[in-house]
C-alpha cells in the first residue's frame, strides 16, 4: 500500500467512525456554499447520504486497484449526467470534502494528509468528468418514455409497457433507471423484461413495495398516455458476445424480468434455455402464461415454476429454489456446460450462487447483478 493510500484511509476510518455525521456534514456545507446545487437532489436526502458514503468508500478502498476504481468512478460519472451535474459543480464538492475531513479527522489531518485527499478526489473527478463527457457525445442523459401499458398482475404488481420517444439502445439482462412524475429527482432501477424489439419498446415488472415512493407510483398511479424518464440501460448480466452455451436463468418473483429478456433473446437463436421461476404461491406466477406461450414458440426453452409455499403447478415443482436445484439439475442433460444467470430476493441470488458452486459451477459461469430491493 502506498503511504499516500494509507493516509487517506487513517481519514477515512475517522469519517468511517461518524458515516451519519459525516455526510450530514458534508451535504451542509456544499449547500450552504452553492445554495443551487440542492435542487439536482431528490427531496428526502437519507438515500443520498448512503450512496454518498457508499462511494466514497469504495473509491478509498480500491486506490491500489486502478483498473477498479477507473470503472468505477466511470459509471458513476456516467451516472450523475440523469441528475444534472456538470464539470463546473465538482470544485464545490472538493472543497466540501476537504472541509468535512478537517472537521472528522482533525487529529490526523496534516499538510501531507490534505495534499493526499487533493490529488485522490482531482484525480477521480477527471475520471468521472472524461467518462460523463464521452457518454454525452453518444447519449442524451435521459430518454423520455410513453407508457403504453399498464397491466396490474396483483394488487401490488404491475407489467408496464414503455416505449421511448427516441431509441434507447440494451442488451438482454440489462436494466434501466426510472424518474416518475410524482417523484421528481427519484431515480430507482428497473430489469428490462424483454429483449430489443422492433418497436423499441421495453417492458418493466413492478413490484409495489410497502411505502415504497417509485415502485408505488408505478404501480397505483399510472397509466398508459403517463410518461416517465428513462437512465441509459446498464448491468453488466449480459450473454458472452458469440457463445453458444445453453442457459441456466433462475429468476424469483420480479427477478423473473432480466431472466424474460434473456430467454427470449437466446432461445430464438436456437439455443438451449432451461428457465427456473419461483415464487411463494400460484398468484406470485404472474407472468407464466406469456411464458407458455413463448416456450411452445422455441423448441429449445423449458420453463419450470417453482412454488415455495404451495403445492407444485403443473409441469412445476415444489420447494425453495437452491434446495431443489440439485434433483432439478439430475434432470438436465449435460448442465455444468451451461452459463448459469440468477435474479430476485438477495437471500434467493445469494443460496442460489452458493448451491450452483456446491454442484460444481465456477463462479466464472455464474451472473447475478444483485440489485438491492429498493422503493
Ligand atoms: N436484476 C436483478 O437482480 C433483479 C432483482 N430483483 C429483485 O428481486 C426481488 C423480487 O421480489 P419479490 O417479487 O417480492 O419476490 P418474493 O418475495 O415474492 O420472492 C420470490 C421467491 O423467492 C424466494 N425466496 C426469498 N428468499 C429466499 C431464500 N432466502 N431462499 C430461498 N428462496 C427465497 C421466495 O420464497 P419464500 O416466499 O418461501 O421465501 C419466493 O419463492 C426484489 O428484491 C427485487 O429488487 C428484481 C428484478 C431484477
Amino acid at each position: 500500500m502506498s503511504p499516500e493510500t494509507r493516509t487517506l484511509k487513517e481519514c477515512f476510518a475517522r469519517l468511517d467512525a461518524d458515516p451519519a455525521g459525516a455526510t450530514g456534514y458534508f451535504y451542509g456545507r456544499l449547500f450552504a456554499r452553492e445554495p443551487r446545487l440542492r435542487a439536482l437532489f431528490p427531496p428526502a436526502m437519507g438515500p443520498q447520504h448512503d450512496r454518498f458514503f457508499q462511494a466514497l468508500t469504495r473509491i478509498v478502498w480500491s486506490q491500489d486497484n486502478p483498473a477498479e476504481l477507473a470503472s468505477h468512478l466511470g459509471r458513476l460519472g456516467r451516472d450523475h449526467r440523469r441528475y444534472g451535474v456538470l464539470r463546473e459543480h465538482y470544485p464545490a464538492v472538493e472543497t466540501a470534502l476537504l472541509a468535512t475531513l478537517r472537521t472528522f479527522a482533525a487529529d490526523v489531518w496534516t499538510p501531507e494528509a490534505e495534499a493526499a485527499w487533493t490529488a485522490a478526489y482531482r484525480s477521480a473527478a477527471a475520471t468521472m468528468i472524461a467518462a460523463a463527457e464521452r457518454d454525452a457525445a453518444a447519449h442524451p442523459p435521459w430518454w423520455v418514455a410513453g407508457i403504453t401499458g399498464h397491466d396490474r398482475r396483483a394488487h401490488d404488481l404491475a407489467v408496464l409497457t414503455l416505449r421511448p420517444e427516441r431509441a434507447l439502445p440494451f442488451l438482454p439482462g440489462q436494466y434501466v433507471s426510472v424518474q416518475t412524475a410524482r417523484w421528481p429527482r427519484v431515480w430507482r432501477p428497473y430489469s428490462i423484461a424483454n429483449a430489443p424489439r422492433p418497436d423499441g419498446t421495453l417492458r418493466l415488472h413492478v413490484r409495489a413495495r410497502p411505502a415504497g415512493w417509485v415502485s408505488g407510483a408505478l404501480v397505483r398511479h399510472c397509466a398508459p398516455g403517463d410518461t416517465v424518464l428513462l437512465g441509459p440501460a446498464t448491468g453488466t448480466m449480459t450473454l458472452a458476445p458469440g457463445s453458444t452455451r445453453g442457459l441456466l436463468l433462475i429468476g424469483g418473483g420480479t427477478g423473473l424480468a432480466p431472466m424474460k429478456a434473456l430467454a427470449e433473446h437466446a432461445a430464438a437463436s436456437g439455443r438451449d434455455v432451461r428457465l427456473l421461476v419461483g415464487a411463494r404461491t400460484e398468484d406470485g406466477l404472474y407472468d407464466l402464461p406469456a411464458l407458455r406461450r413463448l416456450e411452445s414458440a422455441c423448441a429449445r426453452l423449458r420453463v419450470t415454476p417453482v412454488l415455495s409455499g404451495a403445492p407444485a403447478p403443473p409441469g412445476g415443482l415444489h420447494g425453495r429454489i437452491p434446495d431443489i436445484l440439485p434433483g432439478y439439475l439430475d434432470g438436465v442433460p449435460d448442465w455444468q456446460d451451461h452459463d448459469a444467470y440468477v435474479a430476485g430476493p438477495v437471500p434467493l441470488v445469494r443460496r442460489t450462487v452458493t448451491a450452483l458452486q456446491r454442484q460444481g459451477l465456477s463462479l466464472t459461469r455464474i451472473h447475478h447483478d444483485l440489485l438491492a430491493a429498493e422503493n
